[in-house]
């Protein structure tokens, strides 16, 4: 009989002095009271809009996440969801699971629990704060950052948009190295768009304000995994094996709106263009999360403001790329598993219909840092574990994640290879300055 190994402990702040224990001490709390502070700022909007029933929605909002606030730094216990929001009951079963976990060492708490756990019921809770208060009930309290966050990077947007155009135009002629080349530089783009998130940042400014074309080469060296080689090898191999009865499907699952989601849109494009691909679905989030996720309204946001831009290439990417919508060979998902607290590993359990939808693709790129921690279950695992195995059976479909290290957690690494970064660099898992584009192919 083969011997199954334990999982290693979960990431979590009662690691008095780890990453997590920083955030929820920290940056969770920040991002409350900014939070709370963008809601005083548009009180005289709401007003404007809503009358006096806005003003009073703000305020049970601003209360509740102040309580919320009070709460998290208190290490009180995690509480049953009260709203009826459609996925309220997943919640309140995977905390009455997280109770069964915690063994009678007391309730669930934000200090106690896994991090993973009590940083999206964060979010989940912030979102009830408005969804609960109609008539503000839609409001995004991230999407000045997601804006402001998209013009700073315009110099870089400019600089992406107006080199793929040049590209475009003498695509049809490349040969197979030139087109792998030319993968290869906006796949690290992409990569590295993935520094831009306002999470990490507890909501400060982190635009692209350089152009993200000329440093790649010096980069190379911090990419800690590199499969691009495999990733290619899968799309070419995918292309010619092509017919016309079968189309080949690469799913992106996004993380940040701002400079990274265009870096994921010229990737994209880059892939159907040079007939990499033939369709390609995004995944959004369905509620604001994690302060930069992009939602339906900023992925079509996005792509207005490019249409409209007083830039002939920027407007010329958001003309084609509302075009690949019309035409359906772009499309936008999204699902409320990606925002809830369950690593991927239980998607084909708690959400059979996605997890079959994702078995439908060629390829399954999973963007950002959340989304790596949500794949390899948010643990304390060794770093030359094989990717494989901390995916833990989840393997809906050939997939690759591409990710700056702001989290630490990372596997797949060759023996002493972390340990000699860590040496020279002990923050080399959570400043962002390292990334992987790490593939996993075995069913
Ligand atoms: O946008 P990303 O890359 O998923 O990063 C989200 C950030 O939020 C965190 O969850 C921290 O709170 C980190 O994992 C990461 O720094
Ligand atoms: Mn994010």
């Amino acid at each position: 009989m083969a011997a199954v190994t334990a999982l290693p402990v979960s990431l979590s702040a009662r690691f008095k002095g780890s990453f997590a224990y920083f955030t929820v001490k920290d940056r969770l709390p920040q991002i409350l009271t900014k939070t709370i502070d963008t809601l005083h700022r548009h009180k005289n909007e709401f007003f404007e809009e809503y009358g006096e029933k806005g003003v009073e929605a703000e305020k049970r909002a601003i209360s509740f996440l102040s309580k919320l606030r009070n709460e998290l730094q208190t290490d009180k216990p995690v509480t049953p969801l009260e709203d009826e929001l459609p996925d309220a009951a997943l919640w309140n079963q995977y905390l009455e699971y997280q109770r069964n976990l915690s063994d009678g060492n007391g309730e669930p708490s934000w200090f106690q629990s896994p991090w993973l756990f009590v940083e999206c019921y964060m979010y989940r809770r912030i979102h009830a704060a408005l969804a609960q208060n109609p008539p503000i009930g839609s409001f995004d309290v991230f999407k000045e950052g997601k804006a402001q966050n998209f013009f700073e990077s315009q110099e870089a947007i400019i600089a992406l948009c107006t080199y793929f155009q040049e590209l475009l135009k003498n695509i049809k002629d490349l040969d197979e190295k030139q087109l792998q080349g030319e993968l290869f530089k906006l796949l690290q783009v992409s990569l590295w768009g993935n520094k831009c998130d306002l999470s990490f940042s507890a909501g400060e400014k982190s635009s692209q304000k350089s152009s993200p074309l000329q440093c790649l080469e010096d980069m190379v060296p911090y990419i800690i995994v590199n499969d691009m080689e495999k990733l290619w090898s899968l799309l070419i191999n995918a292309k010619k094996r092509n017919t016309d009865k079968c189309n080949v499907r690469v799913d992106i699952i996004l993380d940040n709106a701002g400079f990274e989601l265009v870096s994921d849109l010229v990737l994209t494009d880059f892939l159907l263009s040079s007939k990499l691909a033939d369709e390609i679905h995004f995944h959004g989030k369905s509620i604001p999360w994690y302060v930069s996720d992009t939602t339906k309204s900023d992925f079509n946001w996005t792509i207005k403001q490019l249409q409209s831009a007083n830039h002939m290439w920027m407007s010329r990417c958001g003309i084609n790329w509302e075009g690949n919508l019309k035409k359906g060979v772009w499309v936008y998902q999204d699902h409320m598993f990606w925002t809830l607290p369950h690593i991927y590993s239980s998607m084909a359990e708690v959400a059979p219909d996605l997890y079959a939808d994702l078995q439908r693709s060629n390829l399954l790129l999973f963007k950002g840092d959340l989304n790596y921690r949500k794949l390899t279950g948010d643990r304390k695992w060794e770093y030359t574990v094989p990717f494989h195995q901390a995916l833990n059976k989840f393997h809906p479909a050939p997939l690759c994640s591409l990710r700056t290290l702001k989290s630490d957690t990372q596997v797949g690494l060759k023996p002493g290879q972390g340990e000699q970064i860590q040496a020279s660099e002990p923050e080399w898992m959570v400043s962002g300055k390292y990334g992987i584009v790490q593939f996993d192919a075995t069913p």
